[in-house]
């Protein structure tokens, strides 16, 4: 079990070249909560994204990641200071390593040593579901079992934060639904807290315990899906 991290924004702003993309976002997340960003092209939910994760700094307001201001107009934490994991939509799996070696890679970067980092790979690997399949190479699997592997990876280094940019949107839609209940059965066992974005309500209905709905870079709803599954507060 990950110690899990509330992450809280205040009045987060990101512009760019004049323009604001997002619009002094204020919202806390609990530690352990599963939270959907869903909204139309173009809302921000990248933007967003990148912003908690350390890829972009904010213009204004504040970032905090547990006890810590992570990121304000000021300062900005790099990355790899906030213990957090990100799954893309493309895997970017490393074609040249086998599974097992990029599920390692994360460990090995810290300096775990080669085995001690098999190890957990493959527990990781198991986790979900590949145990058997450390030793191929990428392409060989499917893109739903690719998709396991970078989940592998993100969970390998035991983060409080995972952060999901879209992970099932080049699935057909049988596999969506099941990968969807194996990320959120594993997300809820670890008591990692996450941030999902998607296009995509049902996927969202299933995973999250809230879903912030955003339109152009400002929260215009939320919906409560724990507890009861259908309360919508309007934002004004
Ligand atoms: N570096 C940048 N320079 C200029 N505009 C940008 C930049 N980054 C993002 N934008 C603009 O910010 C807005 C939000 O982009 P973002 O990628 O966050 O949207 P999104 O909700 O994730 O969209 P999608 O669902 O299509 O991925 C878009 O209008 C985009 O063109």
């Amino acid at each position: 079990m990950t110690h899990a991290v509330p992450i809280e924004l205040k009045n987060l702003r990101w512009s760019v070249n004049n323009l604001t993309i997002l619009h002094d976002l204020s919202l806390t997340i609990p530690a352990g909560e599963i939270l959907a960003l869903l909204g139309p092209s173009g809302c921000g939910k990248s933007t967003l994204l990148k912003l908690l994760a350390g890829l972009l700094q904010p213009t204004a307001g504040e970032l905090w990641i547990g006890d810590r201001c992570a990121a304000s107009a000021r300062h900005c934490d790099a990355p790899e200071m906030r213990n957090l994991g990100m799954v893309f939509q493309d895997y970017a799996l490393w074609p040249h390593m086998t599974v097992a070696q990029n599920v390692a890679f994360p460990l090995r970067m810290r300096g775990v040593k080669k085995a001690t980092a098999r190890e957990q790979a493959d527990a990781a690997l198991a986790q979900v579901g590949l145990a058997d399949f450390g030793d191929r190479k990428p392409a060989l699997l499917s893109g739903g079992q690719q998709q396991r592997v970078a989940l592998a990876r993100a969970l390998v280094a035991k983060p409080a934060i995972l952060l999901f940019d879209e992970p099932l949107s080049n699935l057909d839609r049988d596999l969506r639904e099941t990968l969807v209940h194996t990320m959120a059965d594993l997300l809820r066992s670890a008591g990692i807290t996450a941030v999902y974005v998607t296009h995509d309500r049902e996927e969202a209905n299933t995973l999250a315990d809230r879903i912030i709905h955003l339109a152009q870079g400002q929260i215009v709803s939320v919906t409560h899906l724990s507890g009861d599954r259908n309360a919508i507060s309007q934002v004004s």
